[in-house]
């Protein structure tokens, strides 16, 4: 049986709290972790397949959201925090020590600029908004999944009520066509 992720391995999603005040995330290190703190819960919270974003060992799938930038410090051992790669929209802050990613931040002219990526299983807190829904499914295969089992991670994504897509969804996919017809004056601004 494939594994995706250990959120999306246990047969049904565990639905978050609507007055969830947001928490603490830890990255692996058992000593002088880095915390990023959270002032509000997230957003779209989602699986991403692509190779970008982070993913706990064995997992096919990220489970990434995002919250507004104002909302988001890193609490301890910033010093240990580095870009993974420089040239990416997303400017994602790993630890130098145990690889985890704690945050990534768009610093460039995108339409999610102003939003911070984000990893809510990286926090002990119960509460955070559930996966929503799957993102990025074929980049799997980029990583070396075999495309013959693509049939089995879809059908394990939608038995757990998540549509599956091969970029972002719809609502996201329309704002950020939304954001470019604006930037090109073909919507009024
Ligand atoms: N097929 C590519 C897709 C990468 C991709 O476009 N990732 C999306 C979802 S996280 C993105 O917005 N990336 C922007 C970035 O990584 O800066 C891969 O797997 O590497
Ligand atoms: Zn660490
Ligand atoms: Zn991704």
């Amino acid at each position: 049986m494939v594994s995706l992720h250990p959120v999306l391995d246990k047969g049904s999603l565990t639905k978050g709290s609507s007055s969830f005040p947001g928490g603490t995330l830890k990255c692996h290190c058992s000593s002088n972790p880095v915390t990023v703190t959270l002032t509000s819960d997230v957003l779209h919270n989602h699986a991403c397949g692509c190779s970008k974003c982070w993913k706990p060992d064995g997992a096919l799938f990220s489970i990434i959201a995002v919250v507004p930038k104002q909302n988001l410090s890193v609490t301890a051992n910033a010093s240990k925090l580095a870009i993974v790669d420089e040239s990416a929209a997303i400017q994602r802050y790993a630890c130098k020590e145990c690889g985890v990613h704690l945050y990534g931040r768009i610093e460039k002219e995108h339409p999610f600029s102003g939003l911070d990526f984000v990893h809510t299983e990286l926090s002990d807190q119960e509460g955070w908004q559930e996966v929503q829904f799957a993102a990025f499914v074929s980049s799997i295969i980029e990583q070396g999944f075999d495309p013959s089992g693509m049939d089995e991670v879809r059908g394990k994504l939608k038995a757990l009520g998540l549509e599956t897509y091969d970029a972002l969804s719809p609502p996201l996919m329309d704002a950020i066509a939304t954001w470019t017809a604006k930037k090109s004056g073909k919507l009024p601004a």
